[in-house]
């Protein structure tokens, strides 16, 4: 049994991104932004956080709420908190504060590709080669990865505040992870990707694949946006993710909408996009368990699932870890939001993973799919104030 305090709700959301520190944990999504801190409970499974839920009291009339991350493979163990306290805002894009606490983070850094990036296109010709071969997957999610090492203890805060007044309007998180040798370890990311949402008797999830470079000429962006909604490669690309992802929450529905595909902007890419939206069956359904029925989808892993996570285990030469894996909060009822954990970085002490990878198809090109995870890249290197090209060799 345990009492979670519920603190006065923030009157602006930049006061939770100032009062943030490490081990604590931060969501802010366009409903609203959460910090909590300390740990009254913890689980690891998404299956296991309703009952955890139901064990303690909260001074909020929703009782009180798990926030965390699990990770890519469903096999290892998340880290979902109840925190001791809790403060809520409003959402980041209605406070008003505009973008003025953006501060690069001190270098010089040295950065390392795991792999270096012929060795991705390499591994995007392997992939290549499984699809043609027609018995395993019909679409792999492959990533790549680049190590930076800095001066000092990485400021996460800062950074979490960088990512956060770049794009108010998006999921900005980080989620305290089971500790690394010494130091604490943190998921800090700003994802476009909502896995899905309820609220009541309804559910959202947004699935996006299909991406295409933005550029700073509006009639390029233009070009690319069209290209993109266009593509016959990227539509079906998208479309074996919105099928996963509706067959995922069919069961749990009585109604479902699955709109034409749309685009939909970050500051460096164009996403081909679906909102997926539902009435439940049974309006107490877990978010948490929607989250569970539907990770990984095509959009992180590939298709099917199971092979395709086996040629992303024989191909890709790292642990994703918590990358593609999610970050959400929910309260008692079960009304929550969980993050599809991409464009984000796994910090511990002096040094930050990165990671990006991008949805593999007969026609896709290896060389267009390296460009995609350096555009990719580019969410985490900006927010930390790097701005130099990556995929220049490193001696
Ligand atoms: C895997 C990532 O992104 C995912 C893959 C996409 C694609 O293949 O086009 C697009 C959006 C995401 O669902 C990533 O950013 O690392």
């Amino acid at each position: 049994m345990f009492h979670q305090r519920t603190e006065p709700a923030a009157k602006a959301a930049g006061d939770l991104l100032d009062a943030y520190r490490p081990e604590a944990a931060f969501l802010a999504t366009p409903s609203g932004v959460v910090l909590g801190e300390g740990a009254a409970a913890v689980t690891e499974r998404l299956e296991d956080v309703a009952d955890l839920l139901a064990r303690g009291t909260a001074d909020s009339p929703a009782g009180p709420i798990a926030i965390g991350a699990i990770p890519f493979d469903t096999g290892a163990p998340g880290r979902l908190v109840v925190p001791d306290s809790v403060r809520t805002s409003p959402p980041l894009a209605e406070s008003g504060q505009g973008d003025r606490r953006q501060r690069p983070l001190p270098g010089p850094w040295t950065m390392r590709p795991v792999p270096a990036p012929d060795e991705h296109a390499e591994g995007v010709e392997r992939v290549l080669k499984r699809l043609a071969a027609g018995d395993g997957p019909a679409k792999v999610v492959l990533a790549r990865s680049l190590r930076l090492s800095g001066p000092g203890t990485v400021d996460v805060g800062q950074l979490l505040s960088n990512l956060a007044w770049r794009d108010p309007a998006g999921h900005t998180f980080a989620a305290d992870l089971p500790a690394a040798a010494g130091s604490t370890r943190t998921l800090v990311g700003a994802s476009p990707e909502l896995l899905v949402a309820k609220r009541g008797g309804r559910v959202v999830s947004n699935p996006l694949a299909g991406s295409a470079p933005r550029s700073a000429d509006p009639s390029k962006d233009q070009r690319s946006a069209v290209d993109l909604l266009g593509s016959a490669k990227d539509r079906h690309e998208h479309a074996v993710v919105v099928e996963a992802v509706t067959e995922g929450l069919r069961p749990y529905c009585r109604t479902l909408d699955v709109p034409e595909p749309e685009l939909a902007g970050t500051a460096t890419l164009w996403h081909l996009s679906t909102r997926i939206t539902g009435e439940l069956r049974d309006p107490d359904t877990p978010s948490a368990l929607l989250a569970a029925a539907l990770h990984p989808t095509p959009a992180v892993c590939g298709s099917p699932t199971a092979a395709a996570r086996a040629a992303i285990g024989g191909i890709e030469p790292f642990d994703r870890g918590f990358y593609t894996g999610a970050v959400g909060c929910t309260d008692a009822r079960g009304d929550g939001e969980w993050i599809v954990s991409i464009r984000c970085a796994d910090v511990a002490g002096d040094t930050l993973d990165l990671f990006a990878g991008g949805g593999i198809v007969p026609d896709s090109d290896p060389d267009a799919e390296l460009a995609e995870t350096s555009v990719k890249l580019r969410t985490l290197l900006l927010a930390l104030g790097v701005n130099q090209p990556i995929d220049a060799p490193q001696g």
